[in-house]
């Protein structure tokens, strides 16, 4: 199967996402695979079973959200650098979307931009993370606060690697398919309440409609002028989660996850969702284990910290919020207080 991602008129960087259809792919100039080892030992193998190149190397970055530095990008370059490789190189990403972000920012800086190939290995990579070009990195200031909009040429999304993708990371994978049928598709929603994910082809299923949510939107507003924010779903508080707890105690969609019930909980305060929508939610997160306590220590701090998400502008905070099923409001006059008590009654 694929999957157009097309920004027409403006067409130079189209690209398809290509589900279970790798075969061989030939390149003329060089190219890195950057993966991880964890990755490698597992994957690598088969995947250089589909590749020609006459001069390939391998780059290897350090596992985990930790390690998705500037550092880590600049070790990238200089690896490329090291190998002469040129403009007409390819990088490859092989790996969840802590390698696919930081490859994709990589390709985007260096010498003002090459190709690069998205081949996501976990279930959040691969309907999420590897479509739309957000690229980029952390710092101690928060999420993402580094980065370029990048978009790969191509997308390969192979079910078979993710056969040996640990139980807590399927889960955060779920959370972001959540995100989208909560904010874009109420059939998808319902379709997720009554299968399981678990069962393939449900989880075929389930992949193929994220990524065509997922490709229409960064299609329609591919710089996050318009709609594209509501892909941030979860994410404004999320993000403050990672960040508050150093980037191990949640995996990123499991803080996405915890985001999304504070989101609905102000949703349900202004009047956006009802009591009934909130739990049918928070149920079908709960069923993939989704459902975290997260009391939050500091609101003020944890307020104040949205000001660096990078919706925020001219000092306004931008909260997607689910309004019903299926649908979204994006609301930036929410009252101060409300907000606090959201985050000072949650989970209490
Ligand atoms: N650019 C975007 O649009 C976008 C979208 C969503 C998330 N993200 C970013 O993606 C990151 C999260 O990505 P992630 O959830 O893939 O995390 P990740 O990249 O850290 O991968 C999760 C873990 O699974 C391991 N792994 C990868 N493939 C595996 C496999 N097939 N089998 C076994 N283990 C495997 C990894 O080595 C890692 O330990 C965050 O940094 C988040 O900010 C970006
Ligand atoms: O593609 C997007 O747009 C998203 O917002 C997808 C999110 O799942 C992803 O985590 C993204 O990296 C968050 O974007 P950011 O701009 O808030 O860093
Ligand atoms: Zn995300």
């Amino acid at each position: 199967m694929k999957i157009a991602v097309d920004f027409s008129p403006a067409q130079s960087h189209n690209y398809a996402v290509h589900i279970d259809a790798l075969e061989r792919l030939s390149f003329s100039g060089k190219v890195a695979i950057v993966t991880n080892p964890k990755v490698a030992g597992l994957h690598l193998k088969t995947l250089l079973g589909h590749i020609e190149a006459k001069e390939l190397y391998i780059i290897t970055v350090p596992d985990g959200e930790t390690h998705k530095t500037l550092a880590n990008v600049e070790y990238i370059i200089e690896n490329l650098l090291n190998h002469r490789f040129d403009r007409n190189a390819t990088l490859i990403a092989f790996g969840g979307g802590v390698v696919g972000d930081m490859v994709g920012f990589a390709a985007a800086i260096f010498q003002r931009g090459i190709k690069f190939i998205q081949i996501p290995t976990t279930l959040l990579s691969q309907v999420d993370a590897s479509v739309g070009g957000k690229t980029g990195v952390n710092n101690r200031f928060g999420k993402n606060l580094v980065g370029a909009f990048h978009q790969p040429s191509a997308v390969y999304c192979e079910s078979a690697f993710l056969a040996t993708l640990p139980s807590r990371e399927f889960g955060a994978g779920v959370a972001e398919i959540i995100k989208m049928a909560v904010t874009f598709d109420a059939e998808f929603f319902a379709f997720l309440e009554k299968n399981n994910l678990h069962e393939t082809s449900h989880l075929q299923n389930a992949v193929a409609r994220s990524i065509a949510i997922k490709a229409n939107v960064v299609a329609q507003d591919e710089r996050e002028a318009g709609v594209r924010a509501v892909l941030n779903y979860g994410h404004t508080f999320g993000h403050v989660i990672e960040n508050e707890t150093g980037y191990g105690r949640f995996l990123h969609g499991e803080a996405v996850a915890i985001g999304m019930r504070m989101a609905n909980a102000l949703a349900r305060k202004l009047g956006y969702i009802g009591d009934e929508e909130e739990e049918r939610i928070s149920t079908l997160l709960r069923s993939y284990g989704l459902h975290f306590s997260y009391p939050v220590a500091n609101p003020e701090a944890f307020y104040q910290a949205f000001f660096l998400d990078k919706k925020s502008l001219d000092a306004t905070i931008a909260f997607i919020l689910p309004k019903g099923i299926g649908n979204y409001t994006i609301v930036k006059d929410a009252p101060k207080e409300t907000v606090l008590e959201v985050l000072q009654e949650f989970d209490r």
